[in-house]
């Protein structure tokens, strides 16, 4: 616990149920652009801003993981309990806990308050989802509730643009005033959970009477959403138009960009003296990023569909609908979100894997999660798909959507696969059922899906400008020396060169599996950032930005110089391999063991080379 400077305000702490508003409201008062969507368990770590109050003081907030009660059972609502007791160093025990409830379901926020207000944390209550309230008609008596908890209590919309005008006022107010004196330690008397609830009703009986008959299950749509087998069909359903629209939308933007990408090329070369530099700019840095960028559109229209599915409420229950299938390969129902977020990077998945109470079951899912495709692996897969999967319809389906769609299968269903081998090896027994609170479905917010796909191209683009960019540069750089003799081809030029000479060391290592020495080159750069691969492809083949966009020559150069056979087994390569760096480091830290480490490194680099062994080896056969 950590004094604070004199003069110092004490942050003030958002507390609440799971799904309640908490970060939506922190992103009102500081200007943050945390990530809010409609499923328990968003937001895994805590996180701080800073408010500005009318009298232009400024405060500290944190936003913090959901939890139920302070006794936690999980490690983010560890993550909750450790800040607002100030058990975590170099952080102050926050001076004032803003508790967040729901108020179409105050009976489990209540219960919450009281917990807080037995330990003497000072609070204010804000009562948030008031819209949601009022349009199903819940009248609730605010003052009354003030009374009975004997502390302010503000409603709040937390969607609305000054929704949280009434609490920023009443927290001015609030720390205008001199905070009482936290309880000394063994003052502090627990109720029974039982005792709380009793309380709980007694104050919802005279201040929101309605609420004791509501029903939190509402049927309707989910009657057919939560079918096992309509359910199951429409889940089907929903994945497949996804990986359909990935193809079928991306096609002008991507042209798009592999103009403006050639027209800067040509403009440079054009512009630019023969020689080091302008290759290095030409064929380097704009070929390499140039045909990396390309993929912006599908990876943002992968993103628009996953956002659309986070805020309308639809995931908890297709983790439901799939709970009994995970139990039976050895993962919790829970391990649905957090694996669903690895389709976008595996990083965000692990962390989710926060919400597992079971330490068995979190760690089934840290290991499988780097199966699951995520969106580095896009660009990979697009470019061999567009060159050696014919544009071909099968009715209404793409030959190419259907491939897509068969690959991301390839990693759901080997992560299964690898799920059941470990429930075996740790003879893990004991099925627990899947406590879960289904959310109610939103109408997803134009504006949160446009903000969430703004993120996700300045992720995109700031790879490419950072790691993406140096790692290219690197490549030009051990592709153009040392400087090959007169008249020499482009492709002798390559051969001879620094990259080349390790290709061609590495060759016999990937020859079984049908990979030449460029595949080598590129899978090397590729471990740090997988879209490097393709980069590294135009680079190795010696595509010049100066004649056209790199991406655009790159396909044809390689549908004519690989076998068929041998692009499959590229796929297959990258369903399981290779890691990214910052993923095994952020396994790292979630387990806090190198050990899991090593294990997670070793079985995907083994299946990655089975399973593009066998790959080449059937497609050869086959006649590939
Ligand atoms: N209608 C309405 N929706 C809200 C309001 N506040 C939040 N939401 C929605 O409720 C959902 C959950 O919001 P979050 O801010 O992510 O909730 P959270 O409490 O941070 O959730 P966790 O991080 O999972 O604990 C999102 O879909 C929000 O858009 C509100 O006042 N009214
Ligand atoms: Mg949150």
């Amino acid at each position: 616990m950590k004094p604070l400077a004199t003069g110092a305000v004490a942050p003030i702490a958002l507390v609440g149920n799971p799904n309640c508003g908490k970060s939506a409201l922190f992103n009102l008062l500081t200007g943050s652009r945390q990530k809010v969507a409609n499923y328990a368990g968003v937001t895994v770590e805590r996180k701080q801003g800073w408010a500005r109050l009318g009298n232009g003081q400024r405060v500290q907030v944190l936003d913090l993981p959901g939890t139920y009660s302070l006794q936690p059972r999980t490690a983010d609502e560890q993550v909750t309990v450790e800040v607002i007791e100030g058990r975590r160093s170099g952080e102050a025990v926050p001076g004032l806990i803003v508790a967040v409830v729901d108020a179409t379901n105050l009976r489990m926020g209540l219960r919450l308050v009281l917990e807080l207000q037995q330990r003497g944390h000072p609070l204010v209550v804000a009562l948030n989802m008031m819209d949601e309230a009022r349009a199903r008609g819940l009248h609730i008596d605010v003052q009354k509730l003030a009374a009975r908890l004997g502390c302010a209590v503000v409603p709040t919309v937390a969607v609305e643009r000054h929704g949280h005008a009434d609490l920023l006022a009443r927290l001015e107010q609030q720390l205008a005033q001199p905070l009482p004196e936290p309880l000394p330690r063994g003052a502090v008397v627990l109720a029974s959970p039982s005792v709380l609830l009793a309380q709980v009703r007694s104050i919802l009986a005279e201040v929101a009477p309605a609420t004791l008959a509501l029903k939190r299950f509402q049927p309707g749509l989910d009657r057919w959403v939560m079918h096992p087998v309509w359910g199951l069909a429409i889940l089907a359903a929903v994945l497949f138009v996804v990986f359909q629209a990935v193809f079928a939308w991306s096609e002008w933007p991507k042209e798009l960009i592999e103009g403006a990408v050639g027209a800067l090329g040509q403009g440079l070369a054009a512009h630019m003296a023969e020689g080091p530099l302008r290759s290095l700019l030409v064929d380097g840095v704009v070929a390499g990023c140039g045909a990396v960028l390309v993929f912006l559109p599908q990876i943002l229209i992968l993103f628009f569909f996953i956002l659309v599915l986070e805020e309308s409420g639809y995931l908890p229950r297709a983790a439901f609908l799939l709970d009994n299938l995970m139990g039976r390969v050895g993962l919790s129902g829970r391990a649905f979100i957090p694996l669903l977020s690895s389709f976008a990077c595996a990083i965000p998945g692990i962390m989710a894997a926060r919400t597992i109470s079971n330490w068995r079951d979190r760690l089934a899912t840290i290991m499988v999660a780097p199966l699951m495709t995520c969106s580095a692996r896009l660009p990979v897969y697009a470019l061999l798909i567009g060159a050696f999967i014919p544009e071909r319809q099968i009715g209404p389906l793409s030959l190419r959507g259907l491939t897509l769609f068969g690959l991301y299968a390839a990693g759901v269903l080997s992560a299964m696969a690898v799920a059941w081998v470990l429930k075996r090896v740790w003879h893990k027994s004991g099925y627990q059922p899947l406590m879960l609170e289904l959310p109610p479905y939103r109408m997803p917010q134009p504006r949160n899906i446009l903000i969430g796909l703004k993120e996700r191209a300045v992720i995109f683009l700031r790879r490419v400008g950072t790691i993406i960019f140096t790692l290219t540069v690197v490549l030009w750089f051990l592709s153009s020396w040392p400087v090959p003799p007169e008249g020499a081809t482009a492709e002798q030029a390559i051969r001879l060169s620094l990259a080349g000479r390790l290709g061609e060391a590495l060759q016999p290592l990937v020859a079984p599996i049908g990979f030449n020495w460029q595949i080598a080159i590129s899978l090397i750069p590729g471990m740090a950032a997988r879209e490097v691969a393709v980069s590294a492809l135009g680079t190795v083949y010696a595509l010049s930005a100066a004649k056209d966009s790199a991406a655009d020559q790159l396909m044809p150069v390689l549908a004519q110089s690989w076998s068929a056979a041998t692009a499959y087994a590229l796929l297959a390569w990258f369903v399981f391999a290779p890691q990214c760096l910052s993923t095994l480091a952020v396994v790292r830290r979630e387990t806090n063991a190198w050990r899991y480490v090593f294990i997670m490194l070793a079985y995907l680099f083994a299946l990655a080379y089975a399973a593009a062994f066998v790959t080449y080896r059937v497609a050869l056969w086959l006649g590939g």
